[in-house]
């Protein structure tokens, strides 16, 4: 592997527009396609590949609805002369952040809360990253005032850059499931895990891996750990944070078996849209230009990162808004089916629906909750309050299974029973409209109602959500431990010792 002449990555531009329609974000992703890989062939254009171009028109719906006139006041926010998506704005009050909870809802009722992996997500981060940056000069590496290793400035100016060219972003933050019982350092090559090899005058060269990153069709990846570092060295190679553009040379992004196989939307109405793809990261020597860097070598300011600029919380209060979006999905498919086949009657059935319900008004509690025990944060940030977004983030995932197990019980055989569109409109037609009707719908809809519920519930996209929803803000195990051990039980041990000490 070489670690010279390397072509070097555009310096970051300042002179975006602000928000973007759906056509800009597209043609930006024709020009600088991400390397990606499917089934052993590289995509020259994720705009028009079968894997991914339904994905892409998503995405471009989802920037376009920031554009439309009904919307664009809650979406998008005006800041020196130019629009900005409201995801990118710094909440001062609670009422921005109610703003910031509302666009986060539209958005994610755009994929019925499936998409989870939208920008709102990563805004977010590079949001309170930026607002926050000087958490990042307090890096052993740093050198406040250098036009290099000053990390706060570098933080900030990436935050800008995302914000007014508004800019999709992925991120990966954990190392390959090679053998979780040993450190990244102990595996059985020094670069498995992703790390730094040298420092050039133009910037830092990493050589490794990361494992996963959702939506790779993005014109940018963020790189931070996240699964804390055990490195005992206060200087760690592995130890890092920056972002850089996704078709940077010498990255790769290996994406998994599509799911989206190009079933028309009546047969497939999530997978056909919402296939945001899912892509273990390749890293060969690339040179991340000085800018882009934000973090080095600096294993405890690496291990706080998200907690220290409270960026954890403003994503977790994106998620809250999000599942609240997909339950409610759930609650209306849920509630269709019972309508459409007559079953609302039958106590078991109400106490289905009731389930989900309180699943539902638990989450919106814990938003408002959340929003109303808000305070600012030391760089002035309305700030989410964290027991509440801690309590979503555990309660969440430990009980998202129940959903789509909810809908397989309510529409039994129903939800398998399905001819697809092709079926609809061939020789059996007539008879599939005739007994496939519902006593309050035709066979068209009732199959489209249906073909929703088997996509929530049991498609190969409803089975990644599955997995999705159990791991994608970590692994459930060491989230119960971090929560156990941020969260303040004084109050209550002192009353109990209070009580035991009536006599
Ligand atoms: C569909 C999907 C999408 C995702 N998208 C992203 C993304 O966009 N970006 C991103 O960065 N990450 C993403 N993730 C990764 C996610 O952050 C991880 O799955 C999560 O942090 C758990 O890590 P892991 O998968 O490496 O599991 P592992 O850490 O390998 O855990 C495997 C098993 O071993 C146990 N285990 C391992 N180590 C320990 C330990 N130290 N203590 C106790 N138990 C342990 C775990 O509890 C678990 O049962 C995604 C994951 C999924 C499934």
């Amino acid at each position: 592997m070489t670690t010279t002449a390397r072509p070097s990555i555009p310096p970051m531009h300042q002179d975006g527009t602000g928000a973007v329609t759906g056509a800009q974000f597209l043609e930006r992703l024709r020009q600088n396609p991400p390397t990606l890989y499917i089934d052993g062939q590289r995509v020259e254009d994720p705009t028009t590949h079968p894997a991914t171009a339904n994905m892409c028109r998503s995405l471009a719906g989802l920037y376009d609805l920031q554009f439309q006139e009904d919307l664009k006041d809650t979406l998008t926010y005006e800041e020196g002369g130019k629009r900005y998506a409201r995801s990118f704005m710094i909440p001062r009050t609670k009422d921005d952040l109610r703003l910031i909870a509302e666009s986060h809802r539209i958005r994610a009722n755009y994929g019925l809360g499936f998409l989870g992996r939208a920008p709102d997500y990563m805004n977010a981060n590079v949001m309170a990253a930026g607002v926050g940056a000087e958490y990042f000069n307090a890096c052993s590496a740093a050198i406040p005032g250098d036009p290099k290793r000053d990390f706060a400035a570098n933080m900030r100016r990436y935050y800008e850059f995302i914000r007014d060219n508004d800019l999709c972003l992925t991120h990966a933050l954990t190392n390959p499931q090679v053998n979780r019982a040993k450190l990244a350092s102990e595996l059985p090559a020094p670069y498995i895990a992703l790390g730094i090899v040298e420092e050039t005058e133009e910037g830092v060269i990493v050589r490794g891996a990361r494992m996963m990153a959702t939506l790779p069709i993005a014109d940018e990846i963020l790189i931070f750990p996240s699964t804390v570092l055990r490195e005992n060295a206060d200087k760690s190679r592995y130890a890092m944070g920056f972002g850089i553009p996704t078709n940077t040379p010498g990255l790769s992004f290996q994406c998994r078996e599509p799911i989206d196989v190009g079933r028309d939307p009546e047969d497939h109405p999530l997978s056909s849209r919402f296939d945001e793809q899912d892509a273990f990261v390749i890293f060969d020597d690339v040179l991340v230009p000085w800018e882009r860097i934000f973090l080095l070598y600096d294993v405890e300011l690496a291990n706080k990162a998200y907690a220290g600029t409270d960026a954890v919380l403003h994503m977790a209060y994106q998620v809250v808004n999000l599942k609240i979006a997909k339950t409610e999905a759930f609650l209306g498919t849920a509630q269709s089916i019972v309508n459409a086949i007559g079953s609302g009657q039958f106590q078991h059935v109400q106490s289905k629906m009731a389930e989900i319900i309180i699943m539902l008004e638990i989450m919106k509690a814990l938003e408002v909750a959340a929003r109303e025990q808000a305070e600012p944060n030391e760089y002035g940030v309305m700030t989410p309050a964290r027991a509440p977004l801690d309590a979503a983030r555990n309660y969440y995932p430990a009980n998202h299974a129940r959903l789509p197990e909810l809908l397989q019980l309510l529409g039994a055989s129903g939800i398998i029973m399905m001819p697809s569109k092709a079926d609809r409109e061939g020789p059996l037609g007539p008879q599939i409209a005739k007994y496939l009707q519902t006593g309050n719908a035709s066979a068209e809809d009732r199959l489209r109602l249906f073909r929703l519920a088997w996509d929530m519930s049991m498609s190969s996209f409803a089975g990644r959500q599955e997995l999705y929803e159990r791991f994608f803000f970590g692994d459930p195990v060491r989230m119960h431990s971090a929560l156990y051990e941020v969260y303040d039980s004084s109050e209550a041990v002192a009353r109990i010792q209070e009580f035991l000490n009536r006599r």
